[in-house]
């Protein structure tokens, strides 16, 4: 039998399982693994079968010896019905997360992983599943988060109690423009509309809200705060989370942070992606064929929908841009299906000039290209920071959790874009469109160039990310000599 300390630190990662939480911690998993970190990955069975269907994770992970996936299941096999909106759903997979995984996650930590992995070390758990905070602190190991929304959306959520306090939340009736006091460093720029989704509601008993609200606060029970963001985009938000959390990784952008690495070690060329959905590749061939900067990427993500009367509005807002588009339209993404939408009508005729349209786009690709020149986007963590590295503004159109105030800071701090929250109107659309594209093209180039130069330095060799991530691979090294 080998002695513990012959092993490397074994961490176990445990992600909320949709693709906007997966994608950078698994990201964070290959860059604990290049640093000789052995590291057991947790992911849902529906999760762990799209990821084998429609990437090469087993064998890229494979070149770990100290690597291993586990999986549980999330109770809804990922096939949970379309009557239910976004919000519910994550809400569903949450609370069976919450009432089911303590046995299982229990077994995979004292389990000691395969013979080769070691004794664990710590556990890397989502900041919104405090079921691992339990299971961590029962069988004694450290535990840190990883909360993989904006630094921003999370100073939010830990100011609760300031809010609650001073009657800034909940809140009722119609006037989204009121601002918002409490929320220390935000005071000249937050309105109720830009709160993170979840704060609309006229009840602090509302199940998702209270969910967000508690699993932030637990937040200081661990041993740390990971974050996927950098110094030199949200340093005040950090500073004041510092003053509650002093151990905080801000490591991002993880995704560039890993491309750097891989690079360094020469060990592959390209992208290699974390999709659940399979990537449509040709949409890279119809860019190559596009000038510079001539086209605008259209996405939201991988959670919202929109209904065809929403569709139809872009649809309008585009084509009446006269701007070339590339826009993802995911199947699952569309409400009212019963309903056939003049878009759609088009799109079966073939009516479609200046576009592209495909189910799922590499996006880290798309945004990569000389060709794309905006992104009209959800404002979903990883698509900003991915649009931040590459320097495309954008236009966000942000409809749920942290989605709200990373867009307001898009256009009002960073002023790298347009925020088009609370409409969806075609004119809107086409004005905001050519305004990006055309008419204030320089002005946000110029600064999405220079913020693109500061997020390039921070994961570059010694930049802040760089160091940060340094120190959190040191601490688990320690955390191990401590066990
Ligand atoms: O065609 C596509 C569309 C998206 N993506 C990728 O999918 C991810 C989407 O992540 P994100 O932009 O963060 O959006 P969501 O999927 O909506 O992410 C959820 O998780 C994020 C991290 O917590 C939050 O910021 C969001 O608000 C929340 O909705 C990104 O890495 C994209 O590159 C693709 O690869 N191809
Ligand atoms: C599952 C949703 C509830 C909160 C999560 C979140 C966060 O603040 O961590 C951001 O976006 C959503 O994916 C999450």
């Amino acid at each position: 039998m080998m002695e513990k300390t012959e092993f490397p630190p074994h961490v176990v990662i445990f992600p909320f399982p949709v693709q906007g939480h997966v994608n950078p911690m698994l990201k964070l998993a290959e860059l604990l693994s290049l640093s000789g970190i052995h590291v057991t990955f947790i992911n849902t069975l529906s999760i762990q079968k799209r990821l084998s269907r429609n990437t090469d994770i087993q064998s890229r992970f494979s070149l770990f010896p100290g690597f291993r996936f586990e999986t549980i299941t999330d109770g809804v096999s990922g096939n949970v019905s379309h009557t239910h909106q976004e919000t519910n759903k994550l809400m569903v997979i949450f609370d069976f997360l919450r009432s089911n995984t303590k046995p299982i996650l229990k077994e995979i930590i004292l389990a000691a992983g395969c013979p080769r992995q070691g004794p664990v070390t710590c556990v890397i758990a989502d900041g919104i599943l405090s079921v691992a905070l339990e299971v961590a602190k029962d069988v004694g190991i450290p535990i840190l988060y990883f909360r993989t929304a904006s630094a921003a959306s999370f100073w939010i959520y830990l100011c609760s109690p300031q809010l609650i306090q001073n009657g800034e939340l909940p809140f009722s009736g119609n006037d989204l423009d009121v601002p918002i006091a409490s929320v220390k460093g935000m005071e000249s720029h937050l309105r109720r509309r830009d709160l993170p989704s979840f704060c609309r509601a006229n009840t602090l008993h509302e199940p998702v809200l209270q969910m967000v609200l508690t699993e932030t606060q637990k937040t200081i029970r661990t041993k740390g705060l990971i974050l996927n963001t950098f110094e030199e985009l949200e340093g005040p938000m950090l500073d004041h989370i510092r003053n509650h959390i002093p151990n905080l990784y801000s490591i991002g952008p993880l995704h560039a942070h890993l491309k750097n690495k891989i690079a360094l070690e020469s060990i592959r060329q390209s992208i290699h992606s974390n999709s659940i959905w399979e990537e449509d590749k040709s949409c890279l061939k119809w860019l190559d064929e596009q000038p510079a900067k001539s086209v605008i990427y259209v996405s939201f993500g991988s959670i919202v929908t929109v209904t065809k009367d929403m569709l139809t509005e872009f649809w309008h807002g585009l084509v009446n841009s006269g701007q070339r588009f590339l826009w993802v339209i995911r199947h699952d993404s569309i409400l009212d299906k019963d309903k056939e939408s003049q878009v759609e009508v088009e799109l079966k005729e073939g009516v479609i000039e200046n576009g592209y349209i495909v189910s799922w786009a590499p996006q880290e690709e798309v945004l990569a290209h000389a060709a794309t020149g905006g992104f009209l986007t959800h404002s979903g963590w990883n698509s900003t920071l991915e649009s931040i590295i590459e320097g495309v503004p954008m236009i966000c159109w942000p409809q749920l959790a942290d989605q709200q105030i990373n867009s307001r800071y898009v256009e009002e701090v960073w002023k790298l874009g347009l925020d088009m929250k609370d409409t969806c109107d075609r004119v809107i659309i086409e004005k905001m469109v050519r305004d990006l594209m055309e008419l204030r093209r320089s002005e946000f180039l110029q600064r999405a160039n220079e913020r693109a130069k500061l997020a390039r330095a921070s994961v570059a060799e010694g930049g802040s990310s760089d160091l940060n991530l340094a120190r959190l691979v040191q601490d688990i090294v320690s955390m191990q000599r401590k066990n």
